[in-house]
């Protein structure tokens, strides 16, 4: 059984020992940055798996290695039974991978590039086009269909590049923060149709996020990276666990804290502050205290808004002692 009771699937990609060193300058100026160092990962199959962590992390640098594109240093990446390490143009049989950069698709429109990548999969052309109509109506693509990828806005482009990557279907999709820039439809929409190849296909889903909210509600299991490492991989709620018991209090001040009032000092010398927005961890009974400190005197008059919160995914990554920086909200 895994965690929270569920039994574990067949694995459909293995990592081990995962390891990269970028080396770049010469002489007195060269410099060494070491990407991963030794990941361990199993994603079962029709999982949404979510590699989470701050910027620089390792979490590109990763999915680029379990894609064939970069070469690992050292470690063994099996995908539904091939060697990867060994034979990187397999990848592109068993997976469907949305990257962070812009691809030689752009210049083609959304219909075009839909269609040319289920033609690169081995489509006929008829069968292409025909899924890749499905796949802008499912998307709701169809008013873009014409028009240039290139042209398009932020999110409206990484919802085409989406739809490409869906056309010809593959047993593991790997998505590199691919609702970044959309919009709240949008980004429904992307759920919607991972959903839908899972239920119907028992795809697998391998996502990069930065986005804590968005990895809360979609993923069955959550790797957290930081520095090149695996420091904990869990369910969301698995390690929401780290954090039972802890509550989290937000103060919005309506201008400047009220340092003058006792308890506001004493809060002041411990809360996290995002400009009006402090944040404080802590045990319920003691967030009952300075909720009454702070809504029963002199401070409320400054006090915009507060909430009282339970643990998140975010809550669990701080104290797993992850960097804070590069984490939505
Ligand atoms: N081609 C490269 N040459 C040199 N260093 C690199 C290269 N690619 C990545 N790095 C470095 O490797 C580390 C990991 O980068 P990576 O892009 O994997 O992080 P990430 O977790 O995906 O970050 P982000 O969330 O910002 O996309 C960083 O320190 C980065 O600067």
């Amino acid at each position: 059984m895994g965690a929270g009771g569920r039994p574990v699937p067949e694995p459909c990609c293995t990592v081990r020992g995962l390891a990269k060193t970028f080396r770049s300058g010469r002489g007195a100026e060269a410099c060494e940055v070491r990407a991963n160092a030794g990941i361990d990962l199993t994603v079962g199959r029709g999982e949404i798996f979510g590699l989470l962590g701050p910027n620089g992390a390792g979490k590109s640098t990763l999915v680029r290695q379990l894609t064939g594109l970069l070469r690992p240093d050292a470690g063994t990446v099996d995908i539904l039974g091939h060697d990867i390490v060994r034979h990187p143009e397999r990848a592109a049989r068993l997976l469907g991978y949305l990257g962070q950069e812009s691809t030689a698709l752009d210049e083609l429109t959304v219909a075009l590039a839909a269609e040319t990548t289920g033609r690169l999969r081995g489509l006929t052309r008829a069968r292409a086009r025909a899924e890749a109509a499905d796949v802008l109506t499912e998307l709701g693509l169809e008013p873009l269909a014409g028009r240039p990828i290139a042209k398009l806005s932020g999110g409206q482009r990484r919802l085409a590049c989406f739809a490409a990557v869906l056309v010809g279907e593959r047993p593991l999709l790997v998505l590199d923060e691919p609702t970044t820039g959309m919009d709240p439809v949008a980004r429904r929409a992307v759920w919607a149709a991972v959903d839908r190849r899972r239920a119907e296909c028992g795809t697998t889903v391998l996502l990069v996020t930065h986005n804590v909210i968005e990895a809360e509600t979609v993923l069955d299991r959550v790797a957290v990276v930081d520095e090149g490492r695996v420091i904990a991989c869990d369910t969301p709620g698995g390690l929401k666990a780290l954090v039972d018991g802890d509550v989290r209090l937000d103060l919005v001040w309506r201008t400047e804290a009220p340092l003058d009032v006792p308890a506001v000092a004493r809060l002041a010398e411990r809360a996290e502050r995002s400009g009006r927005r402090w944040t404080v961890r802590t045990t319920p009974e003691q967030a009952r205290e300075l909720v009454a400190a702070v809504t029963g005197g002199a401070a409320l008059a400054a006090l915009d808004d507060f909430t009282l919160a339970t643990p998140s995914l975010e809550d669990a990554y701080l104290k797993l002692g992850g960097r804070h920086s590069g984490l939505a909200k």
